[in-house]
């Protein structure tokens, strides 16, 4: 019995770690004591069903449900990779194609989608808004036919909320109602992420838009139309996707300045064509859009491969030093990073180009063989595309760790995510915090197992369990949630691939 206590203990403690929250915060939010919440994570104390209930509720995580806790990774390491993987669809194009599917009154098939709990969030908003929704087979092809008319007053808040893409429904919907509420947008734990920029891109449309008692409170006065460019403030990802979104129900031209032409805007701007929407400039920072006053086609579209997902299995294959074949690798979305990775001493082979179902997208077959690196000359810092990707950022974090000598990466995006990187020295590695946005990393490390619990970022998370592919013992990896944002059966694969990676839960 005490055992149980102790079990349930560890859940909320990490839980809790996992909000990024201390025990005095948590027992604020409870309105009890910081020794309480101690007692409690000790398994100390009797607790109450309406107790776990009101824990979870604050931890936004559900501490007990039978049979569906959550899931943890054990890890036998050190593992030497070998064999051939493909890389999956985007993530991030997924979830932008998803919510451009309401741009379409009539039927959206998209092929291959990455299957993943980013995707299957959005997908309950979709379906709470009256949207049927199907995955046809087991190539993950998705049909999607939204309604005649939305059901906002419905929408999935718990669903809404765990997401940030939710964001990008603001595009499509100014067209289909006047005014609207949408939930508070999640995603990533990385500090603030502004919504500013989306709103002044969508303003030009004649969105208002208020955020109050958790939730965006739209207004759309239909009098105003964009009389001149759109200049986005910042060179986001998805508020280009907003802003063209917007766009592509409004007639006339729209010019989008400062645009994002990013892998995940490129793959919108695409379904767009298909759409029947014109889009100039696909691959530069100018879009100037021809919108249609209505879409309503039967239209199938393949996203293009993940340059993400590419770059975590490239980091796989550096830090277990191991030579394996990752096939369908969106190599325009990912030279800069292997000029990189070349300068520290990777060595590599790359396949002929070929493109991607989307026809336009150029994919190689890269063969890792190992090799030993040095740390890069310059700082590695992140740029909006064709600068090295944001989020392949921290990966180098793990490849600097296995390399000679010392790296310095500058995250200046986000505010909170380099911090995360720290917990590879849970591992051994020596990655000093130089301010919020700087980490310092010494190498080489020689990584032995340990027990973390992921950090509330993907990509950080990601990183803790290819260092754990290198270490020496058993490692577990805890509330792996993060994780299944964004990779599809990620351990999974990485076992096909010789990977001694076990999948459990608490209780
Ligand atoms: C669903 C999706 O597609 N998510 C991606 C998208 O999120 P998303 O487009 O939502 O990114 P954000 O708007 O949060 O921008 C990321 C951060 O960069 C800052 N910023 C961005 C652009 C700029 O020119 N100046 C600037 O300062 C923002 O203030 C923010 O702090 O883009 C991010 C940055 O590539 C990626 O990490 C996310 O994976
Ligand atoms: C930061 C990321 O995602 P999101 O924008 O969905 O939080 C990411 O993909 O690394």
């Amino acid at each position: 019995m005490s055992d149980y206590k102790g079990r349930i203990g560890n859940l909320i403690r990490d839980a809790r770690k996992h909000r990024g929250l201390t025990q005095s915060q948590l027992a604020e939010l409870l309105g009890t004591s910081q020794s309480a919440i101690n007692r409690i994570e000790k398994g100390h104390q009797n607790l109450s069903l309406e107790m776990l209930a009101r824990i979870g509720s604050a931890l936004d995580s559900e501490i007990v449900a039978l049979g569906a806790g959550p899931t943890h990774l054990r890890v036998n390491g050190p593992t030497t990779l070998s064999g051939s993987i493909e890389v999956k669809t985007s993530k991030n194009a997924g979830v932008a194609l998803l919510c451009a599917s309401l741009l379409n009154r009539g039927r959206t098939t998209l092929r291959k989608v990455a299957r993943i709990e980013e995707v299957n969030r959005l997908l309950e908003v979709l379906t709470s808004l009256g949207v049927q929704t199907r995955w046809l087979n087991d190539q993950n092809d998705l049909e999607i036919i939204p309604p005649a008319d939305l059901d906002l007053a419905h929408i999935n808040e718990e669903a809404a909320r765990r997401t940030r893409s939710v964001i990008m429904f603001l595009g499509p919907l100014l067209h289909r109602s006047d005014s609207f509420e949408l939930p508070y947008a999640g995603g990533c734990n990385l500090g603030t992420r502004t919504i500013e920029p989306h709103m002044s891109a969508l303003r030009p449309f004649g969105l208002e838009v208020k955020a109050t008692d958790g939730a965006y409170h739209a207004s759309v006065n239909r009098a105003v139309e964009p009389g001149r460019p759109i200049v986005l403030t910042e060179r986001g990802d998805s508020v280009t996707e907003n802003a063209l979104m917007a766009a592509a129900l409004h007639t006339g031209t729209t010019v989008i300045r400062n645009a994002s032409s990013n892998y995940m805007v490129q793959d919108l701007c695409f379904y767009l064509q298909k759409l029947g929407v014109r889009v100039d400039g696909i691959g530069t920072t100018t879009l100037s859009v021809t919108g249609v006053a209505s879409i309503d086609v039967d239209v199938d579209y393949a996203p293009s491969e993940d340059p993400i997902e590419a770059m975590s299995l490239l980091a796989a294959a550096i830090v277990t030093k191991s030579s394996i074949t990752i096939t369908r690798v969106p190599i325009e979305f990912l030279e800069l990073e292997l000029a990189i990775l070349e300068e520290m001493g990777f060595r590599y082979e790359r396949s002929e180009e070929y493109r991607a179902l989307n026809g336009e997208t150029r994919l190689v077959d890269l063969t890792t063989h190992p090799s030993e690196l040095h740390a890069p000359l310059d700082k590695i810092h992140p740029m909006p595309f064709p600068g090295l990707n944001i989020d392949n950022l921290p990966f180098f974090a793990v490849i600097a760790a296995v390399a000679e000598g010392q790296t310095l990466l500058h995250d200046w995006v986000y505010e909170n995510r380099a911090i995360y990187l720290t917990e590879l020295n849970k591992l051994g590695a020596q990655v000093k915090l130089l301010d919020p946005h700087r980490v310092m990393i010494e190498g080489p490390t020689r990584f032995s197992g340990a027990e973390v619990v992921c950090p509330p970022a993907l990509r950080p998370a990601v990183v803790i369990l290819l260092a754990m592919l290198a270490s020496k013992g058993t490692s577990v990896l805890r509330s792996t949630y993060v994780i299944h944002r964004g990779y599809e059966d990620l351990a999974e694969r990485l076992n096909q691939l010789g990977a001694s990676i076990e999948t459990f839960r608490d209780i």
